[in-house]
């Protein structure tokens, strides 16, 4: 008896050796990834590699990447591990250009993908992958030139006033990332299902209700999310969906419902639906007036290149059923997230410098005088120091901070003999580059000077990308810039913004959020303006 127990002993301490032995080697080999390339990396821990803090989400994914651009402070690119998985953190602004563009048929994926299966609104433009995406890219850009945004203006101004009234109704002091995000979710859903979703008036908009669905930052879909954009092979085991069951079908029955009530009575609209529309019809909308206004959407560094090759082989395919809702439900996703998280953080920023808020409703105000009291889509183009202050809330707080891509091919890093193979993510960290002190002094302070001429000129344009950059780059861009601009325009020309008791001193970010957010949101008092 006794010998048994020892022999079963034996057994036990033998096989659990060996489990300890197998799995010390496994992971040793695959934390030994980068040193075998002779790629500078970060010092990973057993399991999590370089994610522990993003897991235990004391971190979110921008921190995380910010911290391994840190981390390779010197070098041009940077090797970390997302668990046993290598991924590459760029550094080097030429090295970005390189990949986000030069080399955009190599690095032509992001790691988040379509599961339309289980998901049948992700077979959109963000998701989708090759041969559909060129295609859809090509489909969906005349929707977002200067022309149609012009169009779109006044439904986007009449949210703006509508933003003022509601501030002025409620009791002065506002958590402002909930308004802002109602003004967005109006915003995004009269352009892009051409309904008045009312998030403002009423506190019940199911729109609204399905936006804070989809950014619930629990503890469980923010794990949904960083899958989704860091480990898309656990993504897609685990039937990750983007949109639920619930939300996709309201989304359809809304969309359906909208485009046969415009159909029946030739109700005729300038928004996105009417030109999905006619893309549903067939029509080729970029024959349209618009086009010859050229395809590109305003930018920030004048660096894109739309009509890149790349575009030119893409065949025709027919928007219809499911791949048309698609587009609709992530103009409204992408859309409402971004342009709340802007248009709140830069409300906070010149409600702690007063002085910047105070020029910056100068220029409102004079611009508005200049334009008999309303605001137009030039005038709110046109203003220099708005643009400045926008551009800087995306530099502090870029809603996404980090870009990927995915290598299709082996391809070997110019100037050295390190090879990214094929199936390796591509990182570039946003938040870590916007908030490098070599590239923005001081980083912390707030300040829109950085992006005055001569400022802008003196820095490599792929120093600052808040919207990506290559032909994948952000193709609201243009619309999202005009929405959170008419939101701070109205709301200064109506109020005087500053802190309240309940304000942070400074903005702590949200680790379970995708989209940077504030954690515990961001109060702020609102007192009218005597004009
Ligand atoms: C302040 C506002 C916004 C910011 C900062 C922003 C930022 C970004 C970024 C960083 C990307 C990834 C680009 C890349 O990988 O190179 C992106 C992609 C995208 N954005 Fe935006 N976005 C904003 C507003 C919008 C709006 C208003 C819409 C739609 C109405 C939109 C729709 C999209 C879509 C569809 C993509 C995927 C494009 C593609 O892969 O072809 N975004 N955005």
């Amino acid at each position: 008896m006794a010998m048994l127990g020892n022999s079963l002993l034996e057994g036990t301490v033998l096989f659990v050796s060996s489990f300890l032995l197998f799995a010390w080697l496994y992971f040793w080999y695959k934390f030994s990834y980068w040193q075998r390339r002779g790629v500078p990396h970060s010092k990973p821990t057993m399991i999590f590699g370089s994610y522990k803090d993003c897991v235990l989400q004391k971190e979110c994914v921008g921190q995380f990447m910010q911290r391994m651009y840190n981390e390779g402070v010197g070098k041009r690119f940077f090797g970390c591990y997302v668990f046993t998985r290598p991924a590459l953190v760029l550094r080097d602004p030429e090295l970005m250009k390189e990949i986000l563009v030069k080399e955009f048929n190599t690095f032509f994926n992001r790691n988040a993908q379509s599961n339309h299966q289980k998901d049948p609104l992700s077979q959109n433009l963000f998701l989708i992958k090759g041969e559909l995406w060129r295609h859809l890219r090509l489909k969906m850009s005349p929707i977002f030139t200067s022309f149609r945004l012009k169009q779109m203006f006044p439904l986007i101004n009449t949210c703006g006033k509508q933003l003022c009234q509601y501030v002025e109704r409620s009791d002065k002091q506002i958590e402002m990332k909930e308004v802002a995000g109602k003004y967005a979710t109006d915003v995004i859903t009269t352009c892009a299902f051409g309904i008045e979703s009312n998030s403002l008036l009423n506190p019940n908009a199911e729109f609204r209700e399905f936006g804070r669905k989809i950014f619930d930052f629990s503890v469980y879909r923010s794990f949904e999310f960083m899958s989704a954009f860091m480990l898309p092979l656990v993504a897609k085991l685990m039937g990750i969906t983007f949109f639920s069951r619930e939300t996709t079908k309201f989304m359809r029955k809304t969309f359906w419902e909208t485009i046969q009530e415009r159909e029946e009575k030739k109700i005729e609209r300038h928004d996105f639906l009417e030109l999905l529309i006619k893309l549903k019809n067939g029509k080729d909308i970029t024959n349209e007036k618009s086009m010859k206004n050229g395809l590109s959407t305003e930018t920030l560094n004048g660096t894109t290149d739309v009509s890149n090759g790349i575009m030119k082989d893409s065949k025709p395919i027919q928007l219809e059923g499911d791949i048309l809702v698609a587009q609709a439900a992530i103009f409204f996703t992408a859309g409402f997230e971004s342009n709340a998280s802007t248009t709140s953080f830069t409300l906070y920023e010149l409600a702690m410098q007063p002085h910047l808020q105070t020029r910056l409703r100068e220029e409102i105000l004079h611009t508005l005088d200049k334009n008999e009291g309303q605001f137009t889509y030039e005038a709110i183009r046109d203003m220099e120091y708005l643009h400045m202050v926008i551009s800087e809330t995306l530099r502090k707080f870029p809603p996404l901070p980090i870009l990927d891509r995915v290598a299709e091919r082996d391809y070997v890093i110019p100037g050295t003999d390190i090879t990214i193979e094929k199936g390796t993510t591509v990182y570039v960290p946003l938040l870590g580059i916007h908030m490098d002190p070599e590239v923005f002094p001081d980083p912390e302070h707030y300040d829109p000077e950085r992006f005055n001429e001569k400022n802008r000129k003196a820095r490599h344009p792929f120093m600052y990308l808040p919207f990506g950059e290559g032909p994948k780059y952000c193709i609201g861009k243009g619309f999202g810039l005009i929405a959170s601009k008419v939101a701070v325009a109205n709301v200064l020309a109506n109020f005087i913004v500053s802190p309240c008791a309940d304000t942070p001193s400074s903005i702590q970010l949200n680790p379970k959020a995708m989209i940077l957010a504030a954690r515990g949101g961001i109060r702020l008092k609102f007192t009218k303006l005597n004009r």
